[in-house]
C-alpha cells in the first residue's frame, strides 16, 4: 500500500499565549499543498524485526526510532498488538526543518495507511487523537483540508477558502530553524483581529493584514530568509510569507513564473499550481 504525504503552508500565524505545559496557543490557517513524500508499507517476509525503515530521497538525520513514521507504528502497535511486522519505504522530498510539516504529514499518513492495511477500524476522530500525540500539527494531515486551527494547532474549524487558479513558489534556504527555539524567542500576544476574519478578505489585502509572528525574530537572526520574501514580492507575488517557524518562504502568484530555479540558486525551489 502506498500513499503520498503532502506538505502544508501556514497562512498567517498568531502566537497568542504560553501555556502552563510550555506549549503555546496559536491561531493559523493550514493549507495543504501538493509537494509530496512517498510512503509505502509492505508486509515483512520474515518476522525477525517488527519494522525496517528504508529511506531514500533527501537525507534525514536521526535513527529510525526517531522517525515519526516509526513512532506512529509503535504508537498504534501498543493498542493493536495484531499489527504485523512491516517494511516501511519512504522517499523524502519535503524538506525537513522547513515549517512545511513534512514529518507530521508522514506520521499522519502512516496512521491512515496502517488503519487501512490492517483494517483497524479507527474513525477519523480516533486517528486525529493518535496523530496529535506525535506532534502539535500532525492531526491536521488526517483530513488534510484547509482549516482555521487553534489550541496548539490541533483544534480545527473548516474555512471557506480556495486558492485554486493561483500558483505557489516555495523556497527553502539551506538554514535549519528549530521549532522549539523559534517559539522560545516569541512574546505571545492576542491579535486585534483574528485570522479567521482576515482570511475572508481578498488575497490582495493579506499583505497588509496577515502576519506570521515568527518572522520578526527569525528574519532578525537570518536576514537571508527575509531577503527571499522581498524577492518573491519583487517577482510579483500577491502574498508572501514564511511558513510555520521557517525556514521556508512561499509566494502566491496569479500566473507561473518562468525559470524560477535560476532566480533562487542554492535553495530548494519548487513551483506548483494550488488546488
Ligand atoms: C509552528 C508550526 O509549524 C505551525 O504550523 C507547528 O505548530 C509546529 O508543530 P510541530 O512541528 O508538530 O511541533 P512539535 O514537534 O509538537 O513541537 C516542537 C516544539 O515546539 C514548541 N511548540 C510547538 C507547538 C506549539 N503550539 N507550541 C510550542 O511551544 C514546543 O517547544 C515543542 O517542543
Ligand atoms: N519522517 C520525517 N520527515 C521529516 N522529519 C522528520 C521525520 N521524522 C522525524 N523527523 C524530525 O522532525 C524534525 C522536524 O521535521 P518536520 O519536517 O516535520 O518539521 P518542520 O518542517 O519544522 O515542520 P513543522 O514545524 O511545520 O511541523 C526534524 O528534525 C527531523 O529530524
Amino acid at each position: 500500500m502506498i500513499t503520498f504525504p503532502n506538505a502544508k503552508i501556514n497562512l498567517g500565524l498568531n502566537i497568542i499565549e504560553k501555556r502552563p505545559d510550555g506549549y503555546h496557543n496559536l491561531e493559523t490557517i493550514f493549507y495543504p499543498i501538493n509537494l509530496q513524500d512517498a510512503l509505502e508499507v509492505t508486509r515483512r517476509e520474515n518476522n525477525d524485526n517488527e519494522y525496517t525503515l528504508h529511506l531514500s530521497g533527501s537525507p534525514l538525520e536521526g535513527e529510525p526510532e526517531d522517525n515519526l513514521v516509526v513512532k506512529a507504528y509503535k504508537l498504534l502497535k501498543k493498542d493493536y498488538p495484531g499489527l504485523l511486522p512491516v517494511d516501511i519505504h519512504m522517499y523524502k522530498h519535503i524538506p525537513a526543518g522547513a515549517g512545511l510539516g513534512g514529518g507530521s504529514s508522514d506520521a499522519a499518513c502512516m496512521i491512515k495507511l496502517l488503519n487501512d492495511k490492517f483494517s483497524l477500524g479507527l474513525s477519523t476522530g480516533q486517528m486525529e487523537e493518535y496523530a496529535a500525540k506525535l506532534g502539535a500539527d500532525c492531526a491536521f494531515f488526517i483530513q488534510n483540508k484547509p482549516v482555521f486551527a487553534t489550541g496548539i494547532g490541533n483544534l480545527f474549524e473548516p474555512v471557506e477558502l480556495s486558492l485554486k487558479g493561483y500558483h505557489i513558489i516555495l523556497i527553502k534556504p539551506d538554514i535549519f530553524v528549530s521549532t522549539r527555539d523559534a517559539f522560545a524567542e516569541i512574546k505571545p500576544v492576542r491579535p486585534a483581529v483574528s485570522l479567521k476574519e482576515i482570511v475572508k478578505q481578498p488575497i490582495e489585502t493579506w499583505k497588509d493584514s496577515m502576519k506570521n509572528d515568527f518572522e520578526d525574530s527569525v528574519f532578525k537572526k537570518f536576514p537571508e530568509i527575509a531577503a527571499i520574501k522581498d524577492k518573491l514580492y519583487d517577482l510579483g507575488a500577491v502574498y508572501a510569507a514564511m511558513s510555520g517557524s521557517g525556514s521556508s518562504v512561499y509566494g502566491i502568484f496569479k500566473a507561473p513564473i518562468e525559470n524560477v530555479e535560476d532566480k533562487f540558486c542554492g535553495c530548494f525551489c519548487r513551483q506548483r499550481a494550488l488546488e
